[in-house]
Protein backbone atom coordinates (compact mmCIF):
# COMPACT_ATOMS: atom_id res chain seq x y z
CA UNK A 1 0.00 0.00 0.00
CA UNK A 2 1.40 3.32 -0.92
CA UNK A 3 2.24 5.96 1.58
CA UNK A 4 1.04 9.31 1.45
CA UNK A 5 1.65 12.27 3.27
CA UNK A 6 -1.14 14.42 4.64
CA UNK A 7 -1.09 17.90 5.73
CA UNK A 8 -4.49 19.45 6.99
CA UNK A 9 -6.31 22.22 8.94
CA UNK A 10 -7.48 22.09 12.28
CA UNK A 11 -10.83 22.24 11.00
CA UNK A 12 -11.06 18.89 9.37
CA UNK A 13 -10.45 15.25 9.63
CA UNK A 14 -8.15 13.94 6.91
CA UNK A 15 -9.10 11.04 4.34
CA UNK A 16 -5.95 8.64 3.68
CA UNK A 17 -6.65 7.70 0.07
CA UNK A 18 -4.33 5.61 0.79
CA UNK A 19 -6.46 3.41 3.01
CA UNK A 20 -8.41 2.68 -0.05
CA UNK A 21 -6.02 1.00 -2.39
CA UNK A 22 -6.56 -2.19 -3.84
CA UNK A 23 -3.50 -4.32 -3.62
CA UNK A 24 -5.20 -5.98 -6.76
CA UNK A 25 -5.70 -3.38 -9.04
CA UNK A 26 -3.57 -1.07 -11.25
CA UNK A 27 -2.22 2.43 -9.78
CA UNK A 28 -4.94 4.20 -12.54
CA UNK A 29 -8.07 2.78 -10.99
CA UNK A 30 -6.84 2.03 -7.14
CA UNK A 31 -9.17 5.07 -5.75
CA UNK A 32 -11.54 4.98 -8.46
CA UNK A 33 -14.56 3.66 -6.83
CA UNK A 34 -17.14 6.28 -5.71
CA UNK A 35 -16.74 6.54 -1.81
CA UNK A 36 -19.20 8.60 0.70
CA UNK A 37 -18.76 9.16 4.50
CA UNK A 38 -21.69 10.14 6.65
CA UNK A 39 -22.47 10.42 10.30
CA UNK A 40 -24.92 11.61 11.41
CA UNK A 41 -27.38 13.84 13.10
CA UNK A 42 -25.63 16.11 15.65
CA UNK A 43 -25.77 19.46 14.84
CA UNK A 44 -22.47 21.11 14.70
CA UNK A 45 -21.61 24.79 14.78
CA UNK A 46 -19.15 24.80 12.10
CA UNK A 47 -18.77 23.13 8.85
CA UNK A 48 -15.58 21.25 8.48
CA UNK A 49 -13.65 22.78 6.16
CA UNK A 50 -11.30 20.72 3.88
CA UNK A 51 -7.93 21.55 3.16
CA UNK A 52 -5.30 17.97 3.04
CA UNK A 53 -3.29 17.73 0.62
CA UNK A 54 -1.70 14.17 -0.29
CA UNK A 55 2.24 14.41 -1.71
CA UNK A 56 2.59 10.91 -3.17
CA UNK A 57 3.27 10.28 -7.07
CA UNK A 58 1.77 7.25 -5.90
CA UNK A 59 -1.60 8.39 -4.20
CA UNK A 60 -4.03 10.21 -6.40
CA UNK A 61 -5.84 12.85 -4.55
CA UNK A 62 -9.52 12.52 -4.69
CA UNK A 63 -11.48 14.35 -7.86
CA UNK A 64 -14.02 16.00 -5.69
CA UNK A 65 -14.21 16.39 -1.71
CA UNK A 66 -17.42 17.57 -0.49
CA UNK A 67 -18.41 18.61 2.77
CA UNK A 68 -22.87 17.75 3.05
CA UNK A 69 -24.38 20.68 3.24
CA UNK A 70 -25.77 20.48 6.99
CA UNK A 71 -29.94 19.95 6.48
CA UNK A 72 -31.60 20.22 10.16
CA UNK A 73 -30.89 16.83 12.15
CA UNK A 74 -29.30 15.02 10.04
CA UNK A 75 -26.18 17.50 9.71
CA UNK A 76 -22.89 15.41 9.39
CA UNK A 77 -19.58 15.72 10.94
CA UNK A 78 -16.25 14.54 10.51
CA UNK A 79 -14.64 12.24 8.11
CA UNK A 80 -17.64 10.43 7.38
CA UNK A 81 -19.55 13.32 6.09
CA UNK A 82 -17.27 13.85 3.16
CA UNK A 83 -18.01 12.66 -0.03
CA UNK A 84 -15.21 11.25 -2.47
CA UNK A 85 -15.84 10.79 -6.01
CA UNK A 86 -12.35 9.02 -6.82
CA UNK A 87 -12.90 8.68 -10.66
CA UNK A 88 -16.29 7.04 -10.42
CA UNK A 89 -15.88 6.45 -14.30
CA UNK A 90 -13.52 3.52 -13.56
CA UNK A 91 -15.28 2.27 -11.03
CA UNK A 92 -13.12 -0.73 -9.55
CA UNK A 93 -14.53 -4.15 -9.97
CA UNK A 94 -12.95 -5.48 -6.60
CA UNK A 95 -15.31 -3.71 -4.14
CA UNK A 96 -18.43 -6.01 -3.51
CA UNK A 97 -21.96 -3.43 -3.37
CA UNK A 98 -22.00 -1.87 0.43
CA UNK A 99 -24.06 -3.50 2.93
CA UNK A 100 -26.13 -1.90 5.58
CA UNK A 101 -25.56 -2.89 9.37
CA UNK A 102 -27.64 -1.69 11.93
CA UNK A 103 -27.08 -2.37 15.25
CA UNK A 104 -29.01 -1.36 18.67
CA UNK A 105 -27.35 -0.70 22.06
CA UNK A 106 -24.60 0.73 20.09
CA UNK A 107 -22.87 2.22 22.58
CA UNK A 108 -23.07 -0.42 24.89
CA UNK A 109 -19.93 -2.87 26.04
CA UNK A 110 -20.75 -5.53 23.62
CA UNK A 111 -21.25 -2.93 20.66
CA UNK A 112 -18.03 -1.45 22.15
CA UNK A 113 -16.43 -4.79 20.74
CA UNK A 114 -18.47 -5.78 17.82
CA UNK A 115 -18.21 -2.60 15.96
CA UNK A 116 -14.77 -2.23 15.60
CA UNK A 117 -14.90 -6.08 14.42
CA UNK A 118 -17.62 -5.40 11.92
CA UNK A 119 -15.48 -2.21 10.54
CA UNK A 120 -12.09 -4.17 9.73
CA UNK A 121 -13.59 -6.67 7.82
CA UNK A 122 -13.49 -9.46 9.89
CA UNK A 123 -16.76 -10.12 9.75
CA UNK A 124 -18.16 -9.76 6.38
CA UNK A 125 -15.36 -10.11 4.38
CA UNK A 126 -12.06 -7.99 3.35
CA UNK A 127 -14.04 -6.69 0.24
CA UNK A 128 -16.82 -5.96 1.52
CA UNK A 129 -17.33 -2.53 2.07
CA UNK A 130 -20.17 -1.74 5.63
CA UNK A 131 -22.35 1.08 6.46
CA UNK A 132 -23.08 1.39 10.42
CA UNK A 133 -25.97 2.40 11.16
CA UNK A 134 -25.96 2.78 15.26
CA UNK A 135 -29.35 2.99 17.02
CA UNK A 136 -29.20 4.83 20.73
CA UNK A 137 -31.24 6.73 22.47
CA UNK A 138 -31.16 10.28 24.73
CA UNK A 139 -29.17 8.73 27.46
CA UNK A 140 -26.45 7.40 24.97
CA UNK A 141 -26.24 10.03 22.33
CA UNK A 142 -23.00 11.54 23.14
CA UNK A 143 -21.36 8.06 23.86
CA UNK A 144 -23.01 7.23 20.14
CA UNK A 145 -20.79 10.47 19.03
CA UNK A 146 -17.85 9.10 21.21
CA UNK A 147 -18.22 5.78 19.37
CA UNK A 148 -18.29 6.76 15.62
CA UNK A 149 -15.09 8.83 16.74
CA UNK A 150 -13.23 6.20 17.55
CA UNK A 151 -14.61 4.30 13.95
CA UNK A 152 -13.35 8.09 12.54
CA UNK A 153 -9.71 7.18 14.33
CA UNK A 154 -9.23 3.63 13.23
CA UNK A 155 -9.05 4.62 9.48
CA UNK A 156 -10.75 1.33 8.48
CA UNK A 157 -10.48 1.08 4.69
CA UNK A 158 -14.10 -0.56 4.20
CA UNK A 159 -16.05 1.28 7.03
CA UNK A 160 -17.83 3.42 4.09
CA UNK A 161 -20.78 5.22 6.19
CA UNK A 162 -21.32 5.88 9.87
CA UNK A 163 -24.69 7.21 11.23
CA UNK A 164 -26.16 7.12 14.72
CA UNK A 165 -30.13 8.24 15.46
CA UNK A 166 -32.55 7.57 18.33
CA UNK A 167 -35.30 6.79 15.97
CA UNK A 168 -35.57 3.48 14.94
CA UNK A 169 -37.30 3.94 12.04
CA UNK A 170 -34.64 6.17 10.29
CA UNK A 171 -31.70 3.66 11.47
CA UNK A 172 -33.33 1.01 10.14
CA UNK A 173 -33.80 2.11 6.89
CA UNK A 174 -32.77 -0.41 4.35
CA UNK A 175 -30.71 -2.07 7.10
CA UNK A 176 -30.05 -5.80 5.90
CA UNK A 177 -28.85 -6.87 8.81
CA UNK A 178 -30.00 -5.19 12.10
CA UNK A 179 -28.11 -6.61 15.34
CA UNK A 180 -30.35 -5.64 18.06
CA UNK A 181 -28.02 -5.74 21.55
CA UNK A 182 -29.81 -2.39 23.39
CA UNK A 183 -32.08 -3.79 26.42
CA UNK A 184 -32.65 -2.31 30.09
CA UNK A 185 -30.47 -4.93 32.41
CA UNK A 186 -32.49 -6.47 35.30
CA UNK A 187 -32.00 -4.68 37.98
CA UNK A 188 -31.79 -5.16 41.80
CA UNK A 189 -35.58 -5.94 42.67
CA UNK A 190 -37.18 -6.23 39.06
CA UNK A 191 -39.63 -9.01 38.40
CA UNK A 192 -38.90 -10.86 35.22
CA UNK A 193 -42.48 -9.72 33.92
CA UNK A 194 -41.36 -6.42 34.46
CA UNK A 195 -38.35 -7.20 32.04
CA UNK A 196 -40.31 -8.83 29.63
CA UNK A 197 -42.61 -5.99 29.62
CA UNK A 198 -40.08 -3.26 29.05
CA UNK A 199 -37.91 -4.93 27.08
CA UNK A 200 -40.77 -6.42 24.81
CA UNK A 201 -41.75 -3.02 24.53
CA UNK A 202 -38.66 -1.80 23.06
CA UNK A 203 -38.56 -4.95 20.49
CA UNK A 204 -41.81 -4.26 19.58
CA UNK A 205 -41.38 -1.35 18.68
CA UNK A 206 -38.49 -2.27 16.60
CA UNK A 207 -39.91 -5.17 15.05
CA UNK A 208 -42.81 -2.61 13.68
CA UNK A 209 -39.78 -0.21 12.74
CA UNK A 210 -37.75 -2.81 10.77
CA UNK A 211 -40.95 -3.58 8.89
CA UNK A 212 -41.76 -0.42 7.80
CA UNK A 213 -37.63 0.38 7.04
CA UNK A 214 -35.42 -2.18 6.81
CA UNK A 215 -34.89 -4.39 3.63
CA UNK A 216 -37.50 -7.01 3.16
CA UNK A 217 -35.39 -9.70 3.84
CA UNK A 218 -32.93 -8.17 6.25
CA UNK A 219 -31.41 -10.73 9.06
CA UNK A 220 -32.38 -9.93 12.60
CA UNK A 221 -30.00 -11.23 15.47
CA UNK A 222 -31.31 -10.74 18.83
CA UNK A 223 -28.64 -10.13 21.97
CA UNK A 224 -30.47 -8.17 24.50
CA UNK A 225 -32.63 -10.06 27.39
CA UNK A 226 -34.48 -12.38 27.43
CA UNK A 227 -33.65 -12.90 23.82
CA UNK A 228 -35.43 -15.60 22.60
CA UNK A 229 -38.60 -14.15 23.56
CA UNK A 230 -38.05 -10.72 22.38
CA UNK A 231 -36.81 -11.58 19.11
CA UNK A 232 -40.44 -13.71 18.92
CA UNK A 233 -42.08 -10.08 19.75
CA UNK A 234 -40.15 -8.16 17.32
CA UNK A 235 -40.68 -10.89 14.34
CA UNK A 236 -44.24 -11.07 15.30
CA UNK A 237 -44.24 -7.17 15.25
CA UNK A 238 -42.51 -7.36 11.86
CA UNK A 239 -45.29 -9.16 9.66
CA UNK A 240 -43.41 -7.61 6.18
CA UNK A 241 -40.24 -9.73 7.02
CA UNK A 242 -40.06 -13.81 6.63
CA UNK A 243 -39.94 -15.16 10.50
CA UNK A 244 -36.91 -17.21 9.38
CA UNK A 245 -34.65 -13.91 9.18
CA UNK A 246 -35.35 -13.82 12.96
CA UNK A 247 -32.29 -15.34 15.43
CA UNK A 248 -32.02 -15.03 19.10
CA UNK A 249 -28.36 -15.03 20.09
CA UNK A 250 -27.47 -18.74 21.32
CA UNK A 251 -24.09 -19.13 19.97
CA UNK A 252 -22.06 -17.77 23.09
CA UNK A 253 -23.83 -20.80 24.77
CA UNK A 254 -22.49 -23.45 22.11
CA UNK A 255 -19.12 -21.39 22.37
CA UNK A 256 -19.23 -21.82 26.40
CA UNK A 257 -20.32 -25.51 26.02
CA UNK A 258 -17.45 -26.26 23.30
CA UNK A 259 -15.00 -24.86 25.27
CA UNK A 260 -15.88 -26.91 28.88
CA UNK A 261 -16.39 -30.13 26.74
CA UNK A 262 -13.01 -29.65 25.43
CA UNK A 263 -11.40 -28.67 28.45
CA UNK A 264 -12.20 -32.22 30.49
CA UNK A 265 -11.31 -34.13 27.51
CA UNK A 266 -8.21 -32.43 27.21
CA UNK A 267 -8.34 -31.44 23.43
CA UNK A 268 -8.39 -28.12 22.25
CA UNK A 269 -11.82 -26.88 21.89
CA UNK A 270 -11.48 -26.90 17.49
CA UNK A 271 -11.99 -30.72 18.37
CA UNK A 272 -15.71 -30.25 19.34
CA UNK A 273 -18.51 -29.89 16.95
CA UNK A 274 -22.06 -30.54 16.39
CA UNK A 275 -22.73 -28.77 19.68
CA UNK A 276 -26.87 -27.82 19.97
CA UNK A 277 -28.00 -25.61 22.80
CA UNK A 278 -31.71 -26.44 23.10
CA UNK A 279 -34.33 -24.19 23.93
CA UNK A 280 -33.87 -20.37 25.93
CA UNK A 281 -30.98 -18.36 26.40
CA UNK A 282 -31.50 -18.95 30.33
CA UNK A 283 -30.62 -21.11 33.16
CA UNK A 284 -33.26 -23.60 31.38
CA UNK A 285 -30.96 -23.83 28.01
CA UNK A 286 -30.21 -27.71 27.39
CA UNK A 287 -26.50 -28.08 26.35
CA UNK A 288 -26.48 -31.30 23.83
CA UNK A 289 -24.06 -33.87 24.78
CA UNK A 290 -26.17 -36.85 22.93
CA UNK A 291 -25.22 -35.38 19.69
CA UNK A 292 -21.89 -33.21 20.30
CA UNK A 293 -18.98 -34.82 18.83
CA UNK A 294 -15.23 -34.28 20.08
CA UNK A 295 -12.81 -35.87 17.43
CA UNK A 296 -15.70 -36.95 15.44
CA UNK A 297 -16.58 -39.18 18.26
CA UNK A 298 -19.86 -39.06 20.12
CA UNK A 299 -18.56 -37.41 23.68
CA UNK A 300 -20.08 -40.08 25.68
CA UNK A 301 -17.90 -42.24 24.21
CA UNK A 302 -15.09 -39.91 24.92
CA UNK A 303 -16.01 -38.45 28.47
CA UNK A 304 -16.75 -41.52 30.07
CA UNK A 305 -17.90 -39.49 33.33
CA UNK A 306 -21.60 -39.35 32.47
CA UNK A 307 -22.99 -38.29 35.70
CA UNK A 308 -19.96 -35.04 35.37
CA UNK A 309 -21.73 -34.16 31.83
CA UNK A 310 -25.63 -34.65 33.27
CA UNK A 311 -24.82 -32.24 36.22
CA UNK A 312 -21.53 -30.12 36.52
CA UNK A 313 -21.66 -29.49 32.93
CA UNK A 314 -24.75 -28.74 32.16
CA UNK A 315 -25.34 -26.31 34.57
CA UNK A 316 -21.86 -24.81 34.26
CA UNK A 317 -22.72 -23.98 30.81
CA UNK A 318 -26.30 -22.84 31.86
CA UNK A 319 -24.71 -20.45 34.59
CA UNK A 320 -21.99 -19.53 32.50
CA UNK A 321 -22.71 -16.25 31.97
CA UNK A 322 -23.60 -15.32 35.77
CA UNK A 323 -20.37 -17.01 37.03
CA UNK A 324 -18.47 -14.53 35.00
CA UNK A 325 -20.15 -11.37 36.37
CA UNK A 326 -19.06 -12.21 40.03
CA UNK A 327 -15.52 -11.98 38.48
CA UNK A 328 -16.08 -8.94 36.44
CA UNK A 329 -18.61 -7.05 37.92
CA UNK A 330 -20.30 -6.81 34.64
CA UNK A 331 -21.85 -9.38 32.23
CA UNK A 332 -19.82 -10.87 29.22
CA UNK A 333 -18.79 -8.67 26.35
CA UNK A 334 -16.08 -9.49 24.40
CA UNK A 335 -17.46 -12.99 24.33
CA UNK A 336 -20.39 -12.21 23.39
CA UNK A 337 -19.26 -9.89 20.40
CA UNK A 338 -17.32 -12.64 19.15
CA UNK A 339 -20.32 -14.78 19.28
CA UNK A 340 -22.25 -12.85 17.24
CA UNK A 341 -19.15 -12.65 14.65
CA UNK A 342 -19.83 -16.38 14.72
CA UNK A 343 -23.31 -16.53 14.23
CA UNK A 344 -23.40 -13.97 11.93
CA UNK A 345 -20.13 -16.00 9.53
CA UNK A 346 -22.45 -19.62 10.16
CA UNK A 347 -25.29 -18.01 8.07
CA UNK A 348 -22.92 -16.55 5.85
CA UNK A 349 -20.27 -19.43 5.04
CA UNK A 350 -21.73 -22.60 4.41
CA UNK A 351 -21.21 -24.75 7.34
CA UNK A 352 -18.73 -27.54 7.32
CA UNK A 353 -19.77 -30.76 6.12
CA UNK A 354 -21.96 -32.95 8.95
CA UNK A 355 -21.78 -29.77 11.25
CA UNK A 356 -23.61 -27.90 13.02
CA UNK A 357 -24.28 -24.57 14.43
CA UNK A 358 -27.04 -23.34 17.49
CA UNK A 359 -29.00 -20.40 17.00
CA UNK A 360 -32.54 -19.84 17.89
CA UNK A 361 -35.12 -19.86 15.74
CA UNK A 362 -38.74 -19.61 15.02
CA UNK A 363 -40.79 -23.42 15.58
CA UNK A 364 -42.82 -23.20 12.34
CA UNK A 365 -42.97 -26.98 11.35
CA UNK A 366 -40.04 -28.18 13.46
CA UNK A 367 -39.17 -31.56 12.91
CA UNK A 368 -38.48 -32.43 16.52
CA UNK A 369 -42.04 -31.81 18.25
CA UNK A 370 -40.96 -28.80 20.21
CA UNK A 371 -43.94 -26.91 20.14
CA UNK A 372 -44.67 -24.05 17.50
CA UNK A 373 -44.63 -20.37 17.44
CA UNK A 374 -42.00 -19.65 19.69
CA UNK A 375 -37.91 -18.66 19.67
CA UNK A 376 -36.05 -21.80 20.41
CA UNK A 377 -32.45 -22.37 20.22
CA UNK A 378 -32.14 -25.64 17.76
CA UNK A 379 -29.08 -26.98 15.39
CA UNK A 380 -28.79 -25.28 11.99
CA UNK A 381 -26.96 -25.46 9.17
CA UNK A 382 -26.56 -22.65 6.29
CA UNK A 383 -25.39 -23.36 2.79
CA UNK A 384 -23.71 -19.77 3.64
CA UNK A 385 -26.93 -17.86 1.45
CA UNK A 386 -27.84 -16.14 4.88
CA UNK A 387 -30.54 -19.10 5.17
CA UNK A 388 -30.36 -22.04 7.31
CA UNK A 389 -32.13 -25.07 7.52
CA UNK A 390 -32.41 -27.37 10.76
CA UNK A 391 -30.61 -30.45 11.05
CA UNK A 392 -32.63 -33.44 11.27
CA UNK A 393 -30.14 -36.50 12.05
CA UNK A 394 -30.09 -35.96 15.98
CA UNK A 395 -31.23 -38.56 18.27
CA UNK A 396 -32.69 -38.04 21.59
CA UNK A 397 -32.83 -39.96 25.03
CA UNK A 398 -35.44 -39.41 28.16
CA UNK A 399 -32.80 -37.29 29.88
CA UNK A 400 -32.16 -34.60 26.89
CA UNK A 401 -36.41 -34.87 26.32
CA UNK A 402 -37.10 -33.94 29.91
CA UNK A 403 -34.27 -31.13 29.92
CA UNK A 404 -36.23 -29.56 26.47
CA UNK A 405 -39.39 -30.10 27.77
CA UNK A 406 -38.85 -27.70 30.77
CA UNK A 407 -37.52 -25.01 28.91
CA UNK A 408 -39.90 -25.62 26.35
CA UNK A 409 -42.22 -24.56 29.02
CA UNK A 410 -40.44 -21.78 30.65
CA UNK A 411 -40.45 -20.12 26.75
CA UNK A 412 -44.49 -20.93 26.38
CA UNK A 413 -44.94 -19.06 30.06
CA UNK A 414 -42.49 -16.17 28.42
CA UNK A 415 -45.11 -16.22 25.51
CA UNK A 416 -48.01 -15.90 27.66
CA UNK A 417 -46.52 -12.77 29.77
CA UNK A 418 -45.62 -10.89 26.55
CA UNK A 419 -49.30 -11.95 24.82
CA UNK A 420 -50.20 -8.04 24.93
CA UNK A 421 -46.86 -7.36 22.50
CA UNK A 422 -47.38 -9.87 19.93
CA UNK A 423 -50.67 -9.17 18.95
CA UNK A 424 -52.22 -12.68 21.06
CA UNK A 425 -54.56 -10.99 23.75
CA UNK A 426 -53.78 -9.79 27.40
CA UNK A 427 -50.48 -10.69 28.69
CA UNK A 428 -50.49 -13.19 31.90
CA UNK A 429 -47.68 -14.00 33.70
CA UNK A 430 -47.31 -17.41 35.10
CA UNK A 431 -42.94 -17.80 34.83
CA UNK A 432 -41.41 -20.26 36.53
CA UNK A 433 -39.71 -19.88 39.91
CA UNK A 434 -36.94 -20.59 38.34
CA UNK A 435 -36.57 -18.85 35.51
CA UNK A 436 -33.51 -16.66 35.19
CA UNK A 437 -30.80 -15.50 32.37
CA UNK A 438 -28.06 -17.37 32.69
CA UNK A 439 -26.33 -14.18 34.22
CA UNK A 440 -28.56 -13.84 37.26
CA UNK A 441 -27.44 -16.36 40.06
N1 LIG B 1 -27.79 -13.40 24.22
C1 LIG B 1 -26.62 -13.41 24.82
O1 LIG B 1 -25.84 -14.35 24.68
C2 LIG B 1 -26.22 -12.27 25.69
C3 LIG B 1 -27.04 -11.21 25.86
N2 LIG B 1 -26.66 -10.15 26.65
C4 LIG B 1 -27.59 -9.04 26.75
O2 LIG B 1 -27.20 -8.03 25.83
C5 LIG B 1 -27.73 -6.79 26.25
C6 LIG B 1 -26.68 -5.69 26.14
O3 LIG B 1 -25.58 -5.99 26.95
P1 LIG B 1 -24.39 -4.92 27.14
O4 LIG B 1 -23.99 -4.33 25.84
O5 LIG B 1 -23.37 -5.57 27.96
O6 LIG B 1 -25.14 -3.87 28.02
P2 LIG B 1 -24.85 -2.32 28.27
O7 LIG B 1 -25.54 -2.00 29.55
O8 LIG B 1 -23.44 -1.99 28.11
O9 LIG B 1 -25.61 -1.65 27.06
C7 LIG B 1 -26.95 -1.88 26.89
C8 LIG B 1 -27.55 -0.79 26.07
O10 LIG B 1 -28.93 -1.03 26.11
C9 LIG B 1 -29.58 0.17 25.93
N3 LIG B 1 -30.87 0.29 26.61
C10 LIG B 1 -32.03 0.13 25.97
N4 LIG B 1 -33.04 0.36 26.82
C11 LIG B 1 -32.54 0.63 28.01
C12 LIG B 1 -33.12 0.95 29.26
N5 LIG B 1 -34.45 1.01 29.43
N6 LIG B 1 -32.29 1.18 30.30
C13 LIG B 1 -30.94 1.12 30.14
N7 LIG B 1 -30.35 0.82 28.96
C14 LIG B 1 -31.14 0.58 27.90
C15 LIG B 1 -28.60 1.26 26.34
O11 LIG B 1 -28.39 2.00 25.19
P3 LIG B 1 -29.29 3.22 24.76
O12 LIG B 1 -29.37 4.15 25.92
O13 LIG B 1 -28.51 3.74 23.64
O14 LIG B 1 -30.61 2.65 24.36
C16 LIG B 1 -27.32 0.55 26.65
O15 LIG B 1 -26.21 1.15 26.03
C17 LIG B 1 -28.28 -7.04 27.65
O16 LIG B 1 -29.67 -7.23 27.55
C18 LIG B 1 -27.62 -8.35 28.07
O17 LIG B 1 -28.38 -9.03 29.04
C19 LIG B 1 -25.43 -10.10 27.24
C20 LIG B 1 -24.56 -11.15 27.10
C21 LIG B 1 -24.91 -12.33 26.35
O1 LIG C 1 -27.61 -12.34 31.82
C1 LIG C 1 -26.92 -11.57 31.13
O2 LIG C 1 -27.18 -10.38 30.92
C2 LIG C 1 -25.68 -12.11 30.51
C3 LIG C 1 -25.94 -13.21 29.58
O3 LIG C 1 -26.97 -13.33 28.95
C4 LIG C 1 -24.89 -14.19 29.42
O4 LIG C 1 -23.77 -13.97 29.90
O5 LIG C 1 -25.15 -15.22 28.80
Amino acid sequence: MAVAELSCTETATCFRPSQLSLSSSSSSSRFSHHFRRSFRPLPRTRNPTISCSVTSDKVQTPTSVQAETPKGKTECYGVFCLTYDLKAEEETKSWKKLINIAVSGAAGMISNHLLFKIASGEVFGPDQPVALKLLGSERSVQALEGVAMELEDSLFPLLREVSIGTNPYDVFQDAEWALLIGAKPRGPGMERADLLDINGQIFAEQGKALNASASPNVKVIVVGNPCNTNALICMKNAPNIPAKNFHALTRLDENRAKCQLALKAGVFYDQVSNMTIWGNHSTTQVPDFLNARIKGLPVKEVIKDHKWLEEEFTEKVQKRGGALIQKWGRSSAASTAVSIVDAIKSLIIPTPEGDWFSSGVYTNGNPYGIAEDIVFSMPCRSKGDGDYELVKEVIFDDYLLKRIKKTEAELLAEKRCVAHLTGEGIGFCDLPEDTMLPGEM
